[in-house]
């Protein structure tokens, strides 16, 4: 398990040696995890809707204790803990198989642990809400593969990934106001491609399809960007690129990459958590992880 400094954890929902108890205090072993609770399905809660503002006020915009799932008895996830700070921008390494994309997908609502806990700041159980309501509460995801709309201008993208967050309430063929403008030409600004706006996604090279994507995530403001091996198939120079793209997203939101390029990796990571067989094998700065004979046995030391 990873050292994780001591968060005070209050008494209350979430406090005390209820929902943050081992890890949070550096206790070593958790309890047994709680189990996960029916997803429900009555409409989105009023919370949601309005898209609180997250408890952060222990450090922690997402926290995972204790969690586990099993595909046909293969634990792919095996009491993983996880604490990401507000702002920070983690990188997540490990072999192929360690639990990385099946990790996002907890995060994301896609798949359900057996067990554990996963909370969205202090007080927002991700494990009680469905897929598109923690889409709707601030928590973005980029897939490695880019998916933009091909024959529509990178102009247009924004904007309909703009109609797609439902708090934005206008109609699909309603004149953008000054407003929307203005967000639009800075999310160009952000991912470097504005004198682009006219140009077919389509005819963009790989490099900028993926900017354009990660602008679509941005145009809902999400508080968390899950970013799946954003680097593959870049040259060089798109590489550098996105490295400073996602260090300047950093702070503004939480960024979370996941990427087997070490150098990339070196490139923008402050802290990295290596996973091995769905647990945190180690925790620390490049160089800590490189130095890490665990880490250099299952993992760097392959070549990876
Ligand atoms: N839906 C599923 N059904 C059965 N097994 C699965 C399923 N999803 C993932 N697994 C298994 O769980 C383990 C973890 O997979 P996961 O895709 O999370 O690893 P990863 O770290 O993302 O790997 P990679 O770097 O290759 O993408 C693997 O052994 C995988 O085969």
């Amino acid at each position: 398990m990873s050292q994780q400094p001591p968060i005070p954890v209050p008494a209350g929902p979430l406090g005390g040696s209820s929902a943050l108890p081992a890890v949070a205090a550096g206790l070593g072993e958790a309890p047994p995890a709680a189990p996960v609770p029916a997803v429900p399905r009555e409409p989105l809660p009023a919370d949601v809707r309005d898209r609180p503002v997250p408890d952060v006020s222990h450090g922690a915009i997402l926290y995972l204790e204790g969690v586990n799932v099993a595909f046909d008895g293969f634990k792919a996830i095996n009491d993983l803990d996880l604490s990401i700070d507000d702002g920070e921008l983690r990188c997540i390494i490990g072999p192929n198989g360690a639990g990385k994309t099946t990790m996002m997908d907890i995060i994301t609502g896609k798949t359900r642990p057996d067990s554990g806990q996963v909370y969205f700041g202090q007080t927002v159980n991700l494990l009680e809400l469905r897929e598109a309501q923690i889409a709707q509460l601030g928590i973005g995801r980029k897939f490695q593969k880019p998916t933009v709309f091909q024959g529509h201008s990178v102009f247009e993208n924004l904007e309909l990934a703009m109609q797609a967050d439902k708090r934005v309430r206008r109609s699909l063929f309603a004149q953008l106001d000054a407003g929307q403008r203005a967000r639009i030409d800075e999310v160009l600004g952000i991912i470097g491609l504005r004198g682009h706006e006219r140009r077919p996604a389509g005819a963009l090279s790989h490099g900028q399809k993926q900017w354009l994507e990660i602008g679509m995530l941005l145009m809902q403001n999400p508080r968390v960007l899950l970013v799946d091996e954003p680097v593959a198939g870049m040259t060089e120079q798109e590489t550098a690129q996105t490295a400073e793209l996602l260090v300047s997203l950093a702070g503004k939101h939480s960024v979370i990459v996941v990427e087997h390029d070490m150098a990339f990796v070196r490139s923008i990571a402050r802290k990295v958590t290596v996973l091995h067989e769905g647990h945190v094998l180690a925790e620390g700065t490049m160089d800590q992880i490189q130095a890490n004979p665990k880490v250099v046995e299952v993992y760097l030391g392959e070549g990876a």
